[in-house]
């Protein structure tokens, strides 16, 4: 595939990868790439239901059972011309040494605009291992997003002009965290809290989500939106309880009810849900194969993490399977590897803010400290023109405490 002379591209001359917190290093409370690991007094880290929950030595804290392990992973490339391009997310020691050992490979000697062929070359090679998502998608997506933001700094393009433009002028948020009372202070157009109670604690369990959800419905007025994160940890009866339940309070959507491969129960859920509830999943699906099953199952919104499904690469094909069947696609978190994306797709009106706050109290960047000008919202609004800087606009801050575990 020869490109005319004006047109030649840089070749990849070197991958690596770094990681920071996480258990091999033996510190834990950085955040960065990996947002659960933060320090105490978190609202992220206070009884919030999941699938252990059953378990009253790991009810508590979701750290208790390790949700903090893996820590953040950094992949850096750099080109034949000297540019280096990176990108973080949640993968720590173990994503390193998958791409220094093994995604290296179909990196290293390619140019820099070959992002679909490195992306499946890096999926099909990694099929007898990756069981279709986790820690080998999460490091899959992080090389996928070095690889778009060295190609926008290449071209010296943002890269959501790299993907067709923008369809919008803003990005308007919602956020996500304990007080979606002052969320709305902050100027986001709704509120999602976690459920801090399951199956196992039954209908008092639910009573006590549905109170706070009564109270900050009283704080919030009428109009905005208040929604209900559930983490994996609720099964189809108690979901539909807790759905019927929370309606006279307007709850506008009832999100991860199940864990990814429960597709049934979705289905089910959807047809149990009050009229004009929302149900919503897909943080925790990490193909394009599960996206559509969601999808088929009648997910209302479908919420893939751009740092855990694929990179931009494949949140492009989980957007275009959401729009045939007019669903909308608003991305998990994902800060500005999720903004420069979002903003070319028609079917994502609005984004998410993680609020990374302890106290979800003012906001801070999802990714703090790693990325440098990470950009957050003002009045709830990021704006096209603050993306307008080659790759995705961030820098690594390099005082962090960065270690490079494996070399090739
Ligand atoms: C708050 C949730 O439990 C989780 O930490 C974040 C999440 O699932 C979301 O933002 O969505
Ligand atoms: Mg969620």
């Amino acid at each position: 595939m020869a490109l005319a002379p004006s047109l030649k591209l840089p070749t990849i001359t070197h991958i690596r990868a770094y990681s920071m917190g996480g258990a091999a290093a033996k510190v834990h409370g950085q955040g960065g790439g990996d947002y659960h690991d933060q320090g105490k007094d978190h609202w992220i880290d206070d009884h919030i239901a999941t699938p252990m929950s059953k378990y009253a030595e790991y009810k508590q804290s979701r750290q208790s059972f390790g949700i903090n392990v893996l820590g953040t992973l950094v992949v850096e490339v750099e080109a034949s011309d000297g540019t280096t391009g990176f990108a973080i997310s949640t993968a720590g020691t173990v994503g390193c040494f998958i791409v220094e050992h093994h995604l290296s490979r179909f990196v290293e000697g390619k140019r820099v605009d070959q992002i679909k062929l490195i992306h499946d070359q890096m999926l099909n090679a990694t099929q007898y291992y990756s069981g279709g998502g986790g820690v080998v998608i999460n490091t899959i997506s992080c090389v996928d997003l070095a690889l778009w933001d060295l190609y926008g700094k290449v071209v010296k393009l943002p890269v959501y002009k790299l993907l067709g433009g923008a369809v919008r002028d803003e990005i308007h948020f919602y956020a996500t965290g304990a007080r979606p009372d002052l969320a709305q202070k902050m100027g986001f157009i709704g509120g999602k809290m976690p459920t801090h109670w399951g199956p196992a604690d039954g209908d008092e369990g639910i009573a006590k989500d549905i109170a706070t959800l009564k109270e900050m419905r009283e704080r919030v007025g009428d109009n905005f939106w208040l929604m209900f994160d559930c983490w994996m940890s609720q099964d189809v009866n108690y979901a539909t309880k807790l759905a019927h339940a929370a309606a006279p309070y307007k709850l506008k959507w009832l999100e991860e009810c199940f864990p990814p491969q429960q597709v049934e129960s979705y289905r089910q859920l959807k047809k149990n849900m009050p009229a004009g509830m929302l149900m919503t999943t897909g943080e925790h699906t990490g193909t394009l194969e599960g996206f559509k099953e969601l999808s088929e199952a009648g997910v209302d919104i479908l919420q893939p993490d751009v740092g855990w499904c694929g990179g931009v690469t494949s949140l492009c094909e989980i957007a275009a399977v959401a729009k045939s069947r007019g669903q909308l696609v608003v991305p998990h978190g994902s800060s500005v590897y999720s903004h420069h994306a979002v903003i070319t797709f028609t079917n994502t009106p609005f984004s998410e803010m993680l609020m990374t706050s302890p106290h979800a109290d003012y906001v801070r960047p999802q990714f703090d400290p790693v990325l440098i000008d990470e950009p957050v919202p003002h009045d709830g609004i990021i704006t096209a023109e603050e993306l307008d800087k080659p790759g995705f606009g961030v820098e690594l801050n390099r005082e962090c405490p960065l270690e490079r575990p494996f070399e090739h």
